[in-house]
C-alpha cells in the first residue's frame, strides 16, 4: 500500500436490471503510540485519582483499561472516558484498599497493539501520601541503630566512592527500597554525610530520588531512599540496539526538571554523572536524578566557594580550575551528558584523569564532525549553548527548559527520523564502568580531591592501589585457567601487582560480604601483626600504604592528620607531604600491554610505559624465563620512555602469557599480557532488512560470534538473484548496517 492508493473507491455491481454501488476510503493504517503516559499515582483513601494517557494511531485504536490484567468496565465507581482528540481518562472515584494495584491501559488497531501498566497506591497515612504525591513530607531524622534491625538488605545494586547502595526490604511493610551502606570513622565523613541527608531531606520531585529512612552507627551511615528498579539509564539505553534524538531529549528535560526544582531551592547538585541518572522501574522511561553527596546549598551573595571532588570527565572548568562554583556548573555537566548519550562520546576523556582535567580546564574543545553532523540543528545548539567555559554566559536551567530542541520529547519520531546506533555508547559504559571498578569503595569512603591525580604517577584521582585487588585475582586465575598456563609465581606480591583492568560486575550480596570478610582478615593481621599497633579499621589504601612505608610513616602520617586537622582533603595532603619526603617511587605501569592478536610469520610490537622515581628497569619473561635479545626478538626504548619489544617472524611457539616486571630500589610491580593467533573472523549472520519502504531498505546484521582475535574493522555486502553463481558486490568498507 503506497501513499498515492489513499483516496475513495468505488465498487459498481451492474446486472440487467440495474446498478448497486458502494463507496469505501482506504487510508494508511498508523501503529498506536503513547502521545503521554500515564503515571504512578498515590491517592487518599477515600478520595478519587484520574489515570490519563493521550494516545494516537490511524484508524483510532480502541482503547480498554484493565486493572491486574482484568478488564475494567464503568461502574459507580470507575468513570472511562475519551475526550477529543486522543485524551484517555479512567476515573477512579472514592478510593478503597482493594483500588490499590497495576493498571494498564491498551490501544489497538488493525496495525498493532500498545499498552502500558502504573501502579496505583492507596494511602491510609496522611504524611506518607503527602510525602509520595511530592508535597515536602516529615523530616527523616537518622537512627542510631542498625539498620538491618528493620529492613533486609539483598542485591547490590550498585557502587560509587561513597557507598555501596544495596536492594532493602522494609520488613514492616514489605516495601522495596534501595540502602546506601557507607563506612567512615572520622568526624568529616559525618559532616558529610549530614551534609547528603539534609539536602535529600529537602527534596520531593518526581525526578528526584525521594529519602525515606537513615540509619547511623559509630562507623557506618545508611541513606534508605526510594528503589530505582530500572538500573542505570546507561544500563537501560545500551540493552537497545539503537535509540532516537527524541529519546534522548525525553531524558534530559526530566534531568532539567530536578534540576530546576533544585536551582530554585537554592541548591546545586554538583556531581552529576550517567551513574547518577536512574530509570525508575525496569522498561520505564521515568528518570530518577540521584547521589547528591556533592550538592550544597548556593548563595547568591557573596563568594561561592571552590569544589575539590567530582568525576574529571564532568566537572565543569570552574571545578577543575578551584573557583568559586555555583548552578552553572550543573549545567555543564548537563551539556557534557547530552553530547554523550547522543554520539556515545565523552568529551573531554582523556587517557588518564591528568589529561581529562588538563582538557577540562582549558575548556576547548572540538565536536568530531562525524558525530556532530548526524545531529539535528537543534540539538547542537542545545549543546553548544551549554558546554560554555564562562559560568556566566551558559545557559540556566530555566533556558534550558526553554530550548526547542526539548520539544522533541512530546513527538514522535517520523520514519526518517535517524536512529542512533548504540555500539559507541556500550563502549563508554564499559570505559565507565572500569573507571568506577577503581574508584568504587572497596569498603570505606574513598572519594578524593580532584588535584590527587597530580600527585601520583598512577596520574588517577583513585589509582587501582596494590592490595585491593581481589577481582583482578580472579582474572589471573580464570587466566591461568582458560589458557592453560600455570603461573609458577606464586608469591603474594606477585597477585597483588597484577593491574589488569577490572570491569565490576553486578554481584550478589554474599559475594561481598566475602569480600568484606577477606578485608576484615587482613586488617587483623595488619592490626595485631605489625608492632605498630594501628588501633581502628583501616581501608584498603591507608593499609597499603603502611606496608609500603612501614610504621615510622604511620606516625608521621598521624601526627600530620593532627597538625593539619580531620578535614578529607587534609588527608590527602597529608599523603602528598609525605610522598614528597620520600626519596622515591615505587614503579607503576602507566600504560601496559593486555592481549595482542598477531599473525604467525608478522611482526609482533609489545609496549609498556613504567614510571617510577629512579627510574624503573624492565625485564620481559615468557614461560617464567627472562627473554634475552636474540636475531628474532629485539628490545628498544622510545622517546617517551616506553618500552618495545619486537617479534619478527612470530612463531606458534610465541603466543601465550608474557609477563613484565618494573623494578626500582623502591619496589617491582608486575603485568601480563596475552598474545593470541589472529585469523579469519567468522561469517556474520545473513542481514535482516530492518527498515523497509517502498524505495529504501535497510539491512542490518550481527557481528560475527567469532572475530579472530582481532575486532572485525568493516564489512563487504554481496548480493546474487536465486538462480545465478555469481555474488555481486553492493560495497565495501561499510559498518554493520547499510541502507539501499
Ligand atoms: N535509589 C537507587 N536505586 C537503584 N540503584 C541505585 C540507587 N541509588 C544508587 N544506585 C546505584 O548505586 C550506584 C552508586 O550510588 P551513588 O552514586 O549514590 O553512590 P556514591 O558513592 O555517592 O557515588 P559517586 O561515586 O557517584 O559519588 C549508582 O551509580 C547506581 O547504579
Amino acid at each position: 500500500m503506497l501513499e498515492r492508493y489513499v483516496g475513495m473507491y468505488e465498487a459498481i455491481a451492474s446486472n440487467e436490471h440495474g446498478t448497486a454501488r458502494q463507496r469505501v476510503r482506504l487510508e494508511i493504517a498508523e501503529y498506536p503510540h503513547f502521545i503521554r503516559r500515564p503515571e504512578e499515582t498515590y491517592v487518599m483513601m477515600r478520595r478519587s485519582c484520574k489515570l490519563e494517557a493521550r494516545i494516537w494511531g490511524v484508524p483510532y485504536p480502541e482503547i480498554k483499561w484493565y486493572k491486574d490484567w482484568q478488564p475494567l468496565t464503568e461502574s459507580s465507581r470507575h468513570k472511562i472516558q475519551w475526550i477529543e482528540p486522543d485524551h484517555c481518562i479512567l476515573t477512579i472515584g472514592d478510593c478503597i484498599g482493594r483500588d490499590q494495584g497495576l493498571y494498564s491501559v491498551t490501544a489497538r488497531n488493525i496495525a498493532g497493539t500498545i499498552s502500558h501498566s502504573v501502579t496505583v497506591h492507596v494511602e491510609d497515612n496522611e504524611s506518607e501520601y503527602s510525602y509520595n504525591t511530592y508535597t515536602r513530607g516529615r523530616q527523616v531524622k537518622s537512627r542510631t541503630k542498625l539498620i538491618t534491625d528493620a529492613y533486609d538488605l539483598g542485591d547490590e545494586l550498585g557502587r560509587g566512592v561513597t557507598g555501596i547502595v544495596y536492594h532493602a526490604v522494609e520488613r514492616s511493610s514489605g516495601r522495596n527500597y534501595a540502602a546506601k551502606v557507607m563506612h567512615g570513622k572520622d568526624a568529616q565523613y559525618r559532616t558529610l554525610f549530614k551534609n547528603e541527608l539534609d539536602i535529600m531531606n529537602q527534596l520531593c520531585h518526581k525526578n528526584l530520588v525521594r529519602l525515606h529512612d537513615s540509619y547511623e552507627t559509630k562507623d557506618s551511615f545508611n541513606l534508605v531512599s526510594e528503589l530505582a528498579g530500572g538500573g542505570e539509564l546507561l544500563h537501560s539505553l545500551t540493552k537497545q540496539s539503537f535509540y532516537t534524538e527524541h529519546d534522548i531529549a525525553f531524558y534530559i528535560r526530566q534531568l532539567l526538571w530536578g534540576l530546576d526544582y533544585m536551582h530554585k531551592l537554592s541548591i546545586a547538585h554538583l556531581g552529576i554523572t550517567p551513574g547518577d541518572l536512574l530509570i525508575k522501574h525496569p522498561g520505564s522511561r521515568h528518570l530518577l536524578l540521584t547521589d547528591f553527596g556533592l550538592s550544597r546549598r548556593i548563595i547568591s551573595f557573596g563568594k561561592l566557594n571552590p569544589l575539590e571532588y567530582g568525576m574529571p570527565e564532568f566537572v565543569s572548568p570552574e571545578i577543575a580550575n578551584g573557583k568559586g562554583v555555583g548552578f552553572a556548573a550543573d549545567m555543564w555537566s548537563t551539556g557534557v551528558l547530552t553530547y554523550l548519550l547522543l554520539t556515545g562520546v565523552s568529551l573531554f576523556r582523556g587517557s588518564d584523569d591528568v589529561e581529562t582535567l588538563n582538557r577540562v580546564k582549558d575548556g576547548h574543545f572540538m565536536f568530531r564532525s562525524e558525530h556532530w553532523n548526524d545531529l539535528t540543528e537543534e540539538a547542537r545548539d542545545f549543546i553548544s549553548k551549554l558546554i560554555v567555559v564562562d559560568p556566566d554566559v551558559r545557559m540556566d536551567v530555566k533556558q534550558a527548559l526553554r530550548h526547542p530542541w526539548l520539544n522533541m520529547a512530546d513527538k514522535k519520531p517520523s520514519d526518517d527520523t535517524p536512529k542512533l546506533n548504540t555500539d559507541a555508547l556500550r563502549n563508554y559504559y564499559n570505559l565507565y564502568k572500569d573507571w568506577y571498578s577503581h574508584a568504587a569503595v572497596k569498603y570505606h569512603y574513598r572519594r578524593r580531591p580532584l588535584d590527587s591525580c597530580y600527585t601520583h604517577p598512577s596520574r588517577m584521582i583513585i589509582p587501582l592501589v596494590t592490595g585491593s585487588l581481589r577481582s583482578p585475582r580472579r582474572e589471573a586465575a580464570h587466566l591461568r585457567l582458560s589458557t592453560g598456563y600455570n603461573n609458577q609465581d606464586t608469591s603474594e606480591t606477585a597477585h597483588l601487582d597484577w593491574q589488569a583492568p577490572v570491569i565490576r560486575e553486578r554481584r550478589r550480596f554474599t559475594d561481598v560480604m566475602d569480600e568484606e570478610i577477606d578485608d576484615e582478615r587482613r586488617n587483623r593481621i595488619n592490626k595485631y601483626g605489625a608492632d605498630y599497633g594501628v588501633a581502628e579499621k583501616i581501608d584498603d589504601e591507608r593499609r597499603n600504604r603502611i606496608n609500603k612505608y612501614g610504621a615510622a610513616d604511620t606516625y608521621t602520617l598521624r601526627r600530620l592528620r593532627h597538625e593539619l586537622g580531620t578535614r578529607p582533603e587534609a588527608h590527602v595532603e597529608a599523603d602528598a607531604l609525605i610522598e614528597s619526603r620520600r626519596d622515591g617511587h615505587a614503579p607503576f605501569f602507566r600504560e601496559k600491554p593486555i592481549t595482542i592478536p598477531v599473525v604467525i610469520g608478522d611482526r609482533l610490537e609489545m609496549k609498556c610505559l613504567a614510571v617510577g622515581e629512579p627510574k624503573p628497569v624492565i625485564q620481559w619473561f615468557k614461560n617464567e624465563l627472562v627473554i634475552t635479545e636474540s636475531s628474532r626478538m629485539k628490545f628498544r626504548e622510545d622517546k617517551d620512555g616506553r618500552c618495545i619489544m619486537t617479534i619478527e617472524p612470530v612463531l606458534n611457539a610465541d603466543l601465550g602469557i608474557f609477563k613484565i616486571v618494573a623494578r626500582n630500589k623502591k619496589g617491582q610491580t608486575v603485568t601480563r599480557c596475552r598474545v593470541v593467533e589472529a585469523t579469519t573472523p567468522m561469517a556474520p549472520d545473513s542481514p535482516e532488512a530492518v527498515d523497509i519502504s517502498d524505495t529504501e531498505i535497510l539491512l542490518r546484521w550481527k557481528q560475527p560470534s567469532y572475530d579472530g582475535h582481532a575486532p572485525v574493522i568493516c564489512y563487504s555486502l554481496q548480493y546474487k538473484e536465486a538462480d545465478d553463481i555469481e555474488w555481486i558486490t553492493l560495497a565495501n568498507n561499510i559498518d554493520q548496517s547499510f541502507g539501499m
